[in-house]
Parts: C-alpha cells; sequence; structure tokens
C-alpha cells in the first residue's frame, strides 16, 4: 500500500511514480501541519466547494479585467456569506481562512481588510461600550470596514501624518479634514469601492494642542445607497502589480463631523469637556499591527509552500536534457541546480509554516497578558514580529521567484500561476510596516541587549545567547557534537558578533562626537543585517524545537531532513560572517555545503509526497502546472485555447487596423 494517499487512475505516470517512492505516509504529516480535525475539514471544504458552481470561477480569473474581477468577487462573496455555514463553522478562523482560500485565491475578496485588520483594530482598541456598539453590526456584516492609515504623502513616518481629527468641545464631534492633496487617505484595501466605514488614523486637535495619530470610526458611504457621505470623496486608486481584485482606494474628508465616541478608546480617551488622556504604555495602540504582523507569517508562508507545489510536480513531469547522453531525456527534477532552488524554498516554507504557528501562538499569551494589564513582554513581541515580518516576507518573495523560474517558459506564464502569487506576496514587504523600517525597529532592541549586556543586566530569553562568548569555534565534525547543534550555534556566533560590532561602532561614533542620530543613520546596512541574522537564528531554533517534540517517527525523521536543509542553507547563505573573528575556516565551510547536497539527494525521492501532505487542492492552487494528475500538457493547450483572444479566428482589431494597412500595402506592388 503506497504511502502517498493521492495516487488515482489516469495520472500522469511519471507522477505517480513520485508517488510510490514515498517513505512516509502524507497523510500523517498532513496531521503533523495542521491536526487531525483540521486535516479532515480541510479535506471536506475542498470536496464541498467543488460542488458549488457559484463558488468557482467559470474562467480563470487571470483571463478577466479588473471590473469584472471584483465584480466576480463581490458575487462569490454573497454566496459564501449565504451558503458558506453549510460548508464550513464560521466561528473557526482556520475554516473559514480554508474556504477563502479555495473561493478567492490570493488575489484578495471584498471583506478582506474587513476581518483581518478593521474588526481586530475594534476589538483591540474600542472600549467595551464601543465593542458592543460596533462590534456585533460589523459581525452580521450590516456595513464592510477598513483600515485607513496610509496618505499619499507618509506611509512610514506615522508622525507625520496629515489629516486632522479637530475636537469640537461645543458639539462633542471631531472633525474630520483633508487639509492639503498630500493628506489623502491612499492605499487601504477595499476602500475604493466596497466600504462604507473606515477606521482612518488622524493627528488628535484639542484646544489647538496636537496628541498624535488616533483611530476614529467614520462612515464614509450612506448605508442605504452606498452613495459617499456629505464631505466624502472616495474612489479606486488604479491597477496595481497584483491584487488587483482588491479595491485600495483612495479618500478625502472635507470638515466631516463625527460623535466624539467615534474615537475608538480603549488605550487613549478624549472625555466630553475635552481632557485627554494617553495610553497606559505607548505600544498599546498598535495592537491591529502586531495582530496582522503575528498572522501574515503563516499566511507568506502558505504562497511559498503552494509555489514549492506548483514547481517540484512540474519538475517531475516536464523531461529536457539528458544528464549520461543515451540515457535519454531525464525529469528536470534530477538536476542538482533544480533540487537547490526548489528544496530550499520547500525548507523555508516548513520552517515559516510551523514557526508561523509558534508566534501565533506567543502573540495570542502575551495578547492576554496585556489585556489584564501585564505589558512586560510586549517590546520582546513588538521586536520579534518586526524581524519576522520583514525577513519572512522577504525570503519567501526570493523563494517563489526561484520556484517560477525552476519552471522555465511555462512558470512565466499565468497558467502556472505562480507570477500572481509573487506579486500578492511580494506586496508583504511593504504593508503592515515597511522592512527596511521594521528591521531597524528590531535593531534597537538588539542593540539595546548588548548595553543591558554591558552593564550587567539581565537579558530576556531571546536574547541570551548575547552573553554565550565562549561559543566562539565553529564545531562541525567534531565528535559529540551533532550537525543540527552546531550550525545552530554557528548561527547563534554569526547574530551575536553581527550585533556586537555594528553596537561597537555606533558607541565609537557617538564617543567621537556624533549625534546618535547620525550615527545610526551611518551603519543603518549593518543594523539591519544585525536584525536579520537574528531573526534567521530565532526562526532555526524554533523550527529545530518544533521538529524535535513530534512523536510520530516516520514523521519527525522526515522533517529532520528538511530542518537540516534549512539549516545548512542558512549557513551557507550567511557563511560570509562565519569569518569574522576566526570562528570558522574555508574546510568547514565546504563540509556544510556537502552535508547540503547530500540532504538535497536524500530529500529527492519524497519531494512530491512533502507538497502532496501540504494539501493544496487544484481549486486552491489554480495552476495549470501544478495539478494533482500531472496531466500539464493537454491542460495547458486548453487554457490557452479558452482564453478570450482566441474566441474568434480573426480579431475584429486585426480585422479593423492591420488588414487594410496590409491589404493597402499589397495594392502598392
Ligand atoms: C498591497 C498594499 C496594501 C496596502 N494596504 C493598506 C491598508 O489597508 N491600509 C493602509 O493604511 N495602508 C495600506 N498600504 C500602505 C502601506 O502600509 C505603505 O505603503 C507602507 O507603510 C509604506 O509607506 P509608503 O508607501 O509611504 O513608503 P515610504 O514611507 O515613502 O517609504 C519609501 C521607501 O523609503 C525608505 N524609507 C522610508 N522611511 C525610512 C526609514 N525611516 N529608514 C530607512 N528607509 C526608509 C524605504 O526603503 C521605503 O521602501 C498598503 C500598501 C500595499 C502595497
Amino acid at each position: 500500500m503506497p504511502l502517498n494517499h493521492l495516487i488515482r487512475d489516469g495520472d500522469n505516470p511519471d507522477i505517480t511514480e513520485e508517488r510510490q517512492k514515498a517513505t512516509f505516509s502524507t497523510e500523517e504529516l498532513a496531521i503533523e501541519i495542521y491536526g487531525e480535525p483540521l486535516a479532515q475539514r480541510r479535506r471536506e471544504i475542498s470536496a464541498e466547494v467543488l460542488k458549488r458552481p457559484e463558488l468557482l470561477d467559470d474562467c480563470p480569473h487571470v483571463f478577466l479585467d479588473r471590473t469584472t474581477k471584483v465584480e466576480n468577487s463581490m458575487k462569490k462573496t454573497v454566496a459564501v456569506m449565504e451558503k458558506g455555514s453549510e460548508i464550513c463553522d464560521f466561528t473557526s478562523r482556520e475554516e473559514l481562512g480554508h474556504l477563502v482560500c479555495e473561493v478567492f485565491g490570493d488575489d484578495g475578496f471584498p471583506l478582506s481588510i474587513h476581518f483581518v485588520m478593521f474588526l481586530p483594530a475594534i476589538q483591540g482598541q474600542a472600549d467595551d461600550e464601543q465593542a458592543e456598539q460596533w462590534i456585533p453590526r460589523a459581525m452580521r456584516l450590516e456595513f464592510i470596514g477598513t483600515y485607513a492609515q496610509t496618505e499619499l504623502g507618509h506611509g512610514t513616518n506615522l508622525r507625520a501624518l496629515e489629516t486632522t481629527a479637530t475636537y469640537d468641545k461645543r458639539t462633542q464631534e471631531f472633525i474630520l479634514h483633508t487639509p492639503t492633496v498630500s493628506a489623502y487617505k491612499w492605499w487601504p484595501g477595499n476602500l475604493g469601492k466596497t466600504a462604507n466605514y473606515v477606521i482612518a488614523n488622524a493627528q488628535l486637535y484639542i484646544d489647538g494642542k496636537s496628541h498624535g495619530p488616533h483611530n476614529f470610526l467614520v462612515q464614509i458611504r450612506d448605508e442605504n445607497t452606498h452613495q459617499p457621505m456629505p464631505g466624502i470623496t472616495v474612489g479606486d486608486i488604479g491597477p496595481k502589480f497584483g491584487l488587483n481584485t482588491n479595491d485600495n482606494g483612495f479618500l478625502r474628508f472635507d470638515h466631516v463631523r463625527i460623535p466624539r465616541r467615534n474615537m475608538l478608546m480603549r488605550h487613549s480617551k478624549v472625555s466630553a469637556d475635552g481632557v485627554y488622556s494617553p495610553p497606559v504604555h505607548p505600544k498599546l495602540s498598535y495592537g491591529a499591527m502586531i495582530f496582522v504582523r503575528a498572522t501574515m507569517i503563516r499566511m507568506l508562508a502558505h504562497v511559498v509552500l503552494k509555489a514549492a507545489t506548483i514547481a517540484i510536480r512540474y519538475s517531475c513531469v516536464r523531461r529536457q536534457g539528458e544528464i549520461k547522453t543515451g540515457n535519454g531525456e531525464v525529469k528536470i527534477l534530477e538536476y542538482q541546480t533544480q533540487q537547490h532552488r526548489l528544496f530550499t524554498a520547500l525548507a523555508r516554507g516548513f520552517a515559516y509554516r510551523l514557526v508561523g504557528d509558534e508566534v501565533k501562538n506567543l502573540y495570542e499569551k502575551i495578547a492576554e497578558e496585556v489585556k489584564h494589564g501585564n505589558v512586560e513582554q510586549l517590546a520582546d513581541l513588538h521586536a520579534l514580529l518586526s524581524g519576522m515580518k520583514s525577513i519572512v516576507s522577504y525570503d519567501s518573495g526570493k523563494a517563489i521567484e526561484q520556484c517560477r523560474m525552476a519552471c522555465g517558459g511555462h512558470g512565466y506564464s499565468h497558467a502556472s500561476g505562480i507570477p500572481e502569487m509573487y506579486a500578492v506576496e511580494i506586496a508583504g514587504c511593504t504593508y503592515e510596516g515597511e522592512n527596511m523600517v521594521m528591521l531597524q525597529q528590531q535593531a534597537r532592541y538588539l542593540v539595546k541587549g548588548i548595553h543591558r549586556l554591558a552593564h550587567g543586566e539581565e537579558l530576556s530569553t531571546m536574547l541570551q545567547y548575547l552573553a554565550n562568548t565562549s561559543n566562539n569555534k565553529f564545531r562541525i565534525g567534531e565528535s559529540g557534537v551533532d550537525l543540527e547543534n552546531a550550525l545552530i550555534l554557528a548561527l547563534e556566533y554569526i547574530a551575536r558578533s553581527t550585533i556586537e560590532r555594528v553596537t561597537a561602532r555606533l558607541d565609537s561614533l557617538q564617543n567621537k562626537g556624533l549625534s546618535a542620530e547620525n550615527a545610526w543613520n551611518e551603519n543603518a546596512v549593518e543594523l539591519t543585517r544585525a536584525s536579520r541574522t537574528h531573526t534567521r537564528l530565532w526562526i532555526a531554533r524554533c523550527f529545530r524545537d518544533r521538529v524535535h517534540r513530534i512523536e510520530n517517527h516516520a514523521i519527525r525523521s522526515a522533517l529532520t531532513d528538511i530542518l537540516e536543509l534549512f539549516l545548512t542553507y542558512e549557513v551557507v547563505d550567511m557563511s560570509q560572517y562565519l569569518y569574522q573573528g576566526g570562528y570558522a575556516n574555508s574546510d568547514q565551510v565546504a563540509q556544510v555545503k556537502d552535508a547540503m547536497y547530500k540532504l538535497l539527494e536524500k530529500i529527492r525521492p519524497n519531494a512530491v509526497s512533502y507538497v502532496d501532505a501540504y494539501e493544496v487542492s487544484d481549486t486552491e492552487l489554480r495552476s495549470v502546472l501544478g495539478r494533482r494528475d500531472g496531466n500539464v500538457y493537454d491542460n495547458l493547450l486548453k487554457w490557452a485555447k479558452s482564453n478570450p483572444l482566441n474566441r474568434t479566428e480573426v480579431l475584429p482589431a486585426v480585422e479593423k487596423h492591420l488588414m487594410p494597412m496590409m491589404l493597402a500595402a499589397k495594392s502598392k506592388l
């Protein structure tokens, strides 16, 4: 009995051959990833979606223009809201998330920001009375909300946002106003045509005094007609690199009045007579952002694993060239370069997915403590998420792009599904905190850690490795030191030495009289590197701990291969840092490379089974190259023929423009 559960009659024999080689049960690995009940529910939801044509696309959505894409997603949203509860448990984030992936794919849908940002912002920032007033209505979808922070002129520098909210004591209202063109809200998802409420971030003014940016709930469209409310100008910002089903929008307020109680007041408050009370902890008001960063790690990992699924399956049915002349064309996955590209992407996908679970759990634990007034671990969490969000979005983008290129020309076609995945995923480098800025936020925390250590203060668990100065020689190959441990210690050294060096440079420049700000900017690149090394270490350790906890022996062994590949790849990728301070020599780095190449060979027979175990259905994958059955060529032809340009044999535009030109040229002969 084969251990891979996706073998079916009629499949491409090349992919069946791969599945027959599995050395672990793909169903057991799926259970390890999702947990048993959810793994089962995901399959049931996928099967149910297939039975409901109203939830499926009539044609591949990449063939549609933007207006039709948006309309299509609105139509499907209504179908999901009407019938979705028959398919999944709406109170389960995981089940609902899976249904959304099946029905809408990656490119956006009308309720995405409502659920991902608007509701969490109210939950985190509204006081109890406000929560009671707004949350049930928002949950019932009596209205659709979005989160409007970014402006045309400012995104990163929140202190410079120009939108104002001025308190009028006489009427007990705030007046929302957009004073300049650069103060237009710009980018909020689903703002352009969908949302009728926003949480708007604006500078709070009371009696002429500024209290910085705060959040206000503002109705922007009439609940019955959907027409803009008086004083509101709103629209869509136009096509983008990706996410074109999402109507990211612009918004202008012209002296729009809202009741005092529409300011979200869990943390900061304004009393009826205009007295301002600030939050107990300045970071508390960033709750919504932190929540999104915590959940986006798994979302980014999901895209990497989808791209890896496509590229690995395709590489087993695509034959091109010979390794040994005369032995026939090989599956392209036999090439070591292909394995290196794809298995490292697979390893990063698995690492980010499993570490993403840990991050989510950590967020939930700390959020609960914060609710009870304990903000002790908030700084750790904030720093960790700033780094995680940056590393995972950037390295996932690189992995997805490698998967795309590994599919050759067909990877460039939308038939592969990967270009859209890349375009959607890479936006994660910008939204929820631009990566360069996030990395520097984390670097501040790391530099503080070194300074605290120098003053003999205790470090949080996350930073304790900074004190381990005895880790000063690479121990790979030594007896009694296993590969994993040696690699983790190497990553610890890389992070520690990089943070120490940049902190020493900062301190020395300041001792020479440079201002703290200028010293920082002169070291900004190195500071972002320090953040990267720290975050990559944290991911590696967390991934290792997660794999070590697996009880099923076969699954632990399968994921240990992936873990070791991940660790060797990370160390090789950052090997230049191993030479600083003479930690390692080139022979030792060569040993790590050899271990990595051996792992590629070891993983090769199970490659398809790893991605099969991740269980993304064909409906969700939306990829001709990544189809479960491996029947790529027939379906590529079908896909091309269904393209609207092929609806008529002679395109009307050819008849109108090119034919007359060619006929006229002929008649001149
Ligand atoms: C797909 C997508 C969806 C979005 N959805 C929303 C949404 O729903 N709601 C919302 O309010 N916004 C949204 N945004 C906006 C997003 O949050 C901003 O684009 C982001 O915060 C960056 O701001 P900016 O575009 O103004 O870039 P800027 O702040 O102008 O930065 C431009 C570049 O300058 C550099 N830079 C800037 N400041 C620094 C610094 N201090 N140190 C070093 N380098 C620096 C960085 O390299 C940066 O890339 C979305 C954006 C995208 C792309």
